[in-house]
């Protein structure tokens, strides 16, 4: 039956390549922001369009017609990931979430990721952890408000807030700040390392340049400072749990839980030290730029359209009790109009914008054509999150178009997939939402936000910087003024 198969396949024609310089193939052709290039591309080329990123053959998927037939008509064929060198290393030989090929290890690391980290009842188990820390970002711009000119770098502050999330929930809140400060640098220094492309990557047969130029000795560097702090907090929380000093369980973070797990486990899968780490990193890693850009994109959003502005805070403002000082998280079903905001930046800016790459575990056929085993595929989510085909005046900020329709992220509507879809969907978007939500709406009730004197909202540009994630290039400097609570 297999053979059968191959005899068939071998019959349907290859989709056409783009046509490509020599040996670099088509990389020449995807500049410093890749999802622009490539949807101008695409308007060419058409939806499904195939690449060579030097020697790699890479489908390039640009509309939601075809990015519903890979991550769901063809999802079990396209679930893997391809390795690189910088994934294989920081996800300790891709047996962490994120990066693992699609088998069993990724399967078991998932379902605990899903039940014991990240779901929904998980979440809501960390509230607390949420509500201080933003009640802490409250008080520091209140008080920065008061300073000087009052200007405040809400990129810079968002920043830290979601950091600090990330560490206690992960870490525990008796982490040092020194120590908070490091796992801080180490994530930037991660998301500059996604960035660079290695020679070895695209031209398997030339890894001695990466080791000649010296990149590969820095990422060695790189993820060995990683390793040993995640060695260390992993030794304390041992030591703890020896002690006995935190056997009430009230102080749980993600590094007790999965010890705990590898203590409980009793199946066939036995949960190592690296699997630990690894899922440690992934964490940090794939929780904290996403959640702070989606913030920082917010606020510009929302500074540049003052009347949408107004009516998120009218909003918040209404909800509250007489004598209430804080949105809290029972609140937030209520918040229609923040949820359709939220929902219209991750349209525009989604923080991920080409997704992760999949590749294929085997031969399939699309379109009456041919895709051979290991091809590599990129969706452009933010190209089709702009696609005027499925949106009305696409480039423009409305959060209104949500309030009249159900569409929303969860990976069923394939025009709006700024969490990817399928089985490989994030699975940390209750994770993501829960801290995005709670602060905005707190950061909308307790001030009034203006930008500094001398700039308009006019020449605040809208671009995103270069790299996996896509934060905005410019750092947003705002004004709050704090507001009296009824
Ligand atoms: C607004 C915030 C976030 C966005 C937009 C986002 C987006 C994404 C996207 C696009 C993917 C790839 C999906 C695919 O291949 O179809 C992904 C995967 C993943 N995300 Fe998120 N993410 C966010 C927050 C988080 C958070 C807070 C965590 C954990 C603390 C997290 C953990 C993961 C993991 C572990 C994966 C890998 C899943 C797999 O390969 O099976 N993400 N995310």
């Amino acid at each position: 039956e297999r053979g059968r198969r191959r005899a068939i396949s071998n019959k349907i024609p290859l989709l056409p390549s783009l046509p490509g310089l020599p040996l670099i193939g088509n990389i020449h052709e995807l500049g410093s922001l890749p999802q622009r290039s490539l949807r101008e591309l695409s308007k060419k080329h058409g939806s499904l369009m195939l690449l060579h990123l030097g020697s790699i053959p890479t489908l390039v998927v640009s509309s939601a017609k075809h990015a519903q037939e890979f991550m769901r008509t063809h999802d079990l064929v396209f679930a893997s990931r391809p390795s690189s060198k910088v994934s294989k290393l920081l996800s300790y030989n891709n047996i962490d979430i994120a990066f693992a090929p699609y088998g069993d290890c990724w399967r078991q690391l998932r379902r605990i990721s899903i039940n014991n980290l990240l779901g929904q009842k998980m979440v809501q188990s960390f509230s607390i952890a949420r509500i201080e820390e933003v009640s802490q970002l409250l008080e520091r711009v209140a008080d920065l408000a008061s300073r000087d000119n009052g200007v405040v770098c809400i990129t810079e502050m968002l920043n830290s807030l979601v950091s600090n999330i990330l560490c206690r929930v992960v870490l525990g809140s008796s982490m040092s700040d020194e120590r908070t400060r490091l796992v801080c640098e180490l994530v930037q220094r991660n998301s500059t390392f996604f960035s660079v492309v290695f020679f070895e990557d695209l031209f398997p047969k030339l890894r001695w340049l990466d080791v000649l130029l010296g990149f590969e000795a820095k990422l060695r560097t790189h993820f060995n400072t990683w390793d040993s702090l995640l060695e260390e907090f992993i030794e304390n929380h041992l030591n703890r749990f020896k002690d006995g000093s935190d056997s009430n369980g009230t102080n749980t973070d993600f590094i007790d839980i999965l010890l705990q797990l590898q203590r409980d486990l009793n199946s066939d899968f036995v949960l190592t030290r690296d699997h630990i780490k690894a899922i440690l990193m992934d964490m940090f890693a794939a929780g904290t730029d996403t959640s702070f850009i989606t913030l920082d994109w917010s606020m510009a959003e929302l500074i540049r359209n003052p009347e949408v502005m107004k009516k998120a805070q009218d909003e918040v403002r209404e909800i509250l009790a007489n004598g209430e000082e804080m949105i809290r998280e029972e609140h937030l079903g209520q918040l229609k109009y923040l949820n359709a905001v939220i929902k219209e930046v991750l349209r525009l800016h989604p923080p991920i914008p080409l997704l992760l790459p999949r590749v294929s575990t085997e031969a399939c056929q699309m379109e009456g054509y041919n895709i051979p085993k290991e091809t590599r595929v990129i969706i452009n989510a933010w190209a089709i999150g702009r696609d005027g085909a499925y949106w009305d005046s696409p480039e423009e900020f409305k959060p209104e178009r949500f309030l009249s329709s159900n569409i929303d992220y969860r990976g069923k509507d394939f025009q709006f997939i700024p969490f990817g879809a399928g089985r490989r969907i994030c699975p940390g978007m209750p994770f993501a939402i829960a801290v995005v939500e709670l602060t905005l709406a707190n950061l909308l009730l307790r001030f009034n936000w203006t930008l500094p004197s001398g700039i308009s909202k006019e020449v605040m540009k809208m671009e995103d910087s270069p790299g996996l994630v896509a934060l905005r290039k410019q750092k947003l400097e705002l004004v709050p003024t704090l507001v009296k609570i009824k």
